[in-house]
């Protein structure tokens, strides 16, 4: 940091002290003494085979999460490296990182799969998964961060909070992890720590504590202060190729620069006190043991009171570090064992109703080609063991799982057991899916429901059932979606193969099949989305296919309020189905239910439908949800009340079905359909000079800009736009840049380095801006279009345009 930051950052800290006026700092008065710090490199890269079982006090199960280029691979090649489980560091601009190891992204750079990682630090096993970045596969962060009990915020130390690091960081926030933050690229000249302290406390909303202080800045970053210990820990680099392994750590003295020292007297002051505002233990010791001297607290006390902080949600530690220049990153391997969770510390329900009986949770299906699919389990009780039968509550199946490996990224090494708050892979598990849960036997299911029955009396038998399942993971709607073709129809069964394996792989995929032409739809939450999978299904399957044009995945939803009511009356060889239904539709705001639908049933209903014949109605009103009566899109803020409903003996459930079915189209075409489309939200960071261009853009594409932030030289511009504006204009040209546009896009990306979601505006973009330009984009809702522009899409989509 430099002199004017030191000084800034000092004010700012001294600025914010929040304990009583008694608390004095006091100069610290510590020895000279240096020693030299090692790393734990053993001999030789270590035997994976070496994994064992650890006590569980000494697992952690930990997420890096991010914006894209935060650096999460890159921190994560050092880690592997520091712990001694890799010889040379991969460096992702070179392609041969551990992590990234599928040919994607190891041509493009970014992370696309969350991969596993499990390696010892100072006698604690880390399993280390780290996520992508890019907003297209969020939902590989929340499969990971499903199964954490912790997780390392990376943030580019020039640009703080940026957009994606928001979603993560809420999405952590869901699952109640405890996190700590690593400001990673403290070499870059515009670095601040000050800034991405503010930005952590204003953007997140979290509280920061801070724990180390950096030592130089841009090229000059030489290493960290740490407060708890205030020593120093310098990385002296010999060379460009110095690989950081070594670092001295000397205790700060008179000898250092006055600057530095006062700095870090004021953070340490501003540690303790925030610290024992959040943690009473720690308040209580202060103030009984150290009254007199706060200072003299001992580092160990005040490392326990962060970490309970830590645990307790209250805080997030602060480090900082480069991890391409490597440094930091061995005291950051430090605070995750220090600060962050063992699984046993994480509270998870479920867990006590199966005792010691195996209760885990499939999180992740890979599929390998020879030893078909690979399941990525989490642990929370009892013994997994290969050759065994497991049962799956979700599916009610019981399968055999032939072997159990430990994930090493895309090596796996095989092992006879393997305890609760491990991550373990699995193979021979055919039917699991991600988000089942799996257990030893039918009978320990059964048992665990019977003990969740004895503690909770009052609880209905439904909610008894549903308690002894582990909560699976959310997968959000895609937004895109375009047909797909194999190259003959001699090759569509194989096609249908490898999407069903890929949709066992990656539940943001959707596909299905268009009613009307009988072609195949590949749904995806961006294009970048449905272009690894198109390019996944050439590369790994040997399969040549055809994308038709990207569209916009729209909703529809209804005006007014309406009723209908029909009658079913058929006869099926001998036997006659009769069924009348009467129901009302209206339209709900869609915020507030989330975007879905609501159905319910007048009371008097209720009572009178057996379970099979409600099913029936209920899947007659679920199937007309997904076919809006406008344009087929799926439906969303329509809520559906059944009022009345007579079958006569001897109808079929299906024949109820599609009656309630019928029914429902006529009340949805009386009640006025309207087309709601995903509005994004937008933040391009970009030159003052180029602003303007950017903005008057931005208003052709229908934009509403919502705030332009400062963010050093750089203007930071947030907006919403609707997803249609920020595609190529004149849909069949994104079929050729489809074909075209590979290498074009993988150029983007390392020309800019920024998230590219859209092609079309990103070349705009970099156009605009003669490449001074950054974007991402997340969906924000889904928004009533205009009825000029709907009759617009309505004549294009039924080629009047
Ligand atoms: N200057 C500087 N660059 C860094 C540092 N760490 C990583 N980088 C560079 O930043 C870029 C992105 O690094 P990655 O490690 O791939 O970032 P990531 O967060 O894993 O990216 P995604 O997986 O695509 O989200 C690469 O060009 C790295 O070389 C750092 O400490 N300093």
């Amino acid at each position: 940091m430099s002199l004017g930051g030191l000084q800034t950052f000092s004010r700012m800290i001294r600025g914010r002290r929040l304990f009583a006026a008694g608390l004095q700092c006091c100069r610290c008065r510590l020895s000279c003494h240096v020693k030299r710090h090692y790393s734990l490199l053993p001999d030789d890269v270590k035997s994976l085979r070496a994994l064992v079982n650890p006590e569980i006090s000494r697992i952690r199960n930990i997420g890096i999460m991010a914006h894209i280029d935060a650096g999460k691979t890159t921190t994560t090649e050092r880690m592997l490296y520091y712990a001694g489980y890799t010889r040379a560091l991969g460096d992702v601009d070179d392609g041969d990182t551990v992590t990234d190891f599928m040919a994607q992204e190891r041509e493009r750079g970014i992370t696309i799969q969350s991969a596993a990682v499990s390696f010892d630090w100072k006698s604690h096993r880390i399993n280390l998964i780290d996520t992508p970045g890019h907003v297209d596969f969020t939902l590989e962060v929340e499969r990971a961060l499903r199964v954490l009990d912790g997780a390392v915020a990376v943030f580019d130390a020039s640009a703080g909070v940026e957009a994606q690091t928001l979603t993560v960081w809420r999405q952590a926030e869901k699952h109640h992890i405890p996190c700590v933050c690593f400001l990673n690229k403290m070499d870059k000249p515009a670095a601040n720590l000050s800034f991405c302290i503010e930005s952590i406390r204003k953007k997140l909303k979290a509280n920061p504590v801070l724990l180390q202080i950096p030592v130089g800045s841009g090229k000059n970053f030489t290493g960290v202060v740490d407060l708890l210990t205030s020593r120093k820990l310098m990385w002296k680099m010999k060379s460009m190729r110095d690989d950081g392994r070594v670092f001295e750590v000397k205790a700060l003295d008179r000898s250092d620069d006055p600057d530095l020292l006062q700095v870090v007297s004021d953070a340490r002051t501003a540690l303790i006190e925030q610290v024992a505002d959040l943690d009473d233990e720690f308040a209580e010791l202060l103030l009984t043991d150290f009254s007199e001297n706060f200072d003299a607290i001992p580092s160990n006390k005040l490392q326990e009171a962060v970490r309970r902080v830590t645990l307790a949600r209250k805080g997030v530690p602060v480090l900082c570090g480069s991890s391409l220049r490597n440094k930091g990153v061995q005291p950051l391997l430090d605070a995750i064992t220090a600060y962050l969770p063992a699984p046993n510390e994480r509270h998870h329900d479920v867990v006590r109703w199966y005792k010691d009986d195996l209760c885990a949770l499939a999180f992740k299906v890979l599929h390998d080609k020879q030893r078909g699919p690979l399941v990525f389990l989490r642990i929370y009780s009892g013994t997994l063991k290969p050759q065994t039968a497991l049962h799956n509550i979700n599916r009610n199946s019981t399968e055999r799982m032939s072997r159990l490996l430990v994930p090493f990224a895309d090596q796996h090494v095989e092992i006879p057991s393997m305890t609760a708050g491990n991550i373990a892979l699995t193979v021979g598990l055919k039917q699991t899916v991600t988000g089942d849960t799996i257990v030893s036997s039918k009978a320990s299911a059964a048992a665990a429901a019977h003990r969740a029955q004895n503690d909770n009396e009052a609880g209905k038998r439904s909610r008894e059932c549903a308690s002894v399942i582990l909560s699976g993971v959310e997968v959000p709607d895609p937004v895109f979606f375009c047909t797909i073709e194999p190259p003959s129809m001699s090759k569509q069964a194989d096609l249908e193969n490898v999407l069903n394996c890929l949709q066992r792989e990656d539940p943001s995929l959707k596909v299905r099949l268009d009613p009307d032409s009988g072609q195949t739809i590949l749904c995806g939450m961006g294009e970048l989305h449905i272009e690894i999978i198109h390019d996944r299904i050439r590369r790994e399957y040997g399969i040549e296919t055809h994308l038709g044009p990207l569209q916009v995945a729209y909703r529809e939803t209804v005006l007014h309020e309406a009723s209908a009511s029909d009658t079913l009356d058929r006869t099926v060889g001998e036997r006659r189905h009769v069924v009348t239904v009467e129901l009302a539709v209206r339209p709900v705001d869609i915020t507030s239910v989330g975007g879905s639908c609501e159905l319910a049933f007048t009371e008097e209903l209720e009572g009178q439908l057996s379970a099979e014949m409600k099913e029936a109605v209920e899947n007659g009103v679920h199937s007309s949800f997904l076919q809006g009566p406008l344009l087929g899109y799926p439906l969303q803020g329509v809520s559906t009340l059944i009022q009345c409903v007579t079958i006569e003996p001897g109808t079929s459930p299906a024949m109820v079905s599609a009656c309630v079915s019928r029914c429902m189209l006529k009340a949805l075409r009386l009640a006025g359909g309207q087309v709601l489309e995903p509005v994004m939200s937008l933040e391009v960071t970009v030159g003052e000079d180029h602003l303007s261009s950017v903005l008057g853009d931005l208003a052709q594409r229908r934009g509403t800009v919502r705030d332009i932030q400062s963010r050093h030289d750089n203007k930071v511009l947030l907006a919403t736009v609707p997803l249609a504006e920020m595609m190529v204009r004149g849909h069949s040209n994104v079929k050729i840049a489809f074909f075209g546009g590979f290498n074009l896009q993988v150029r983007i990306i390392y020309d800019l380095r920024i998230c590219v979601h859209v092609k079309g505006y990103s070349t705009v973009l970099r156009t605009l801006t003669s490449g001074n330009a950054t974007f991402s984009l997340e969906l924000d809702t889904y928004e009533a279009m205009n009825p000029q522009e709907q009759n617009t899409l309505l004549k294009r989509l039924s080629g009047l345009l």
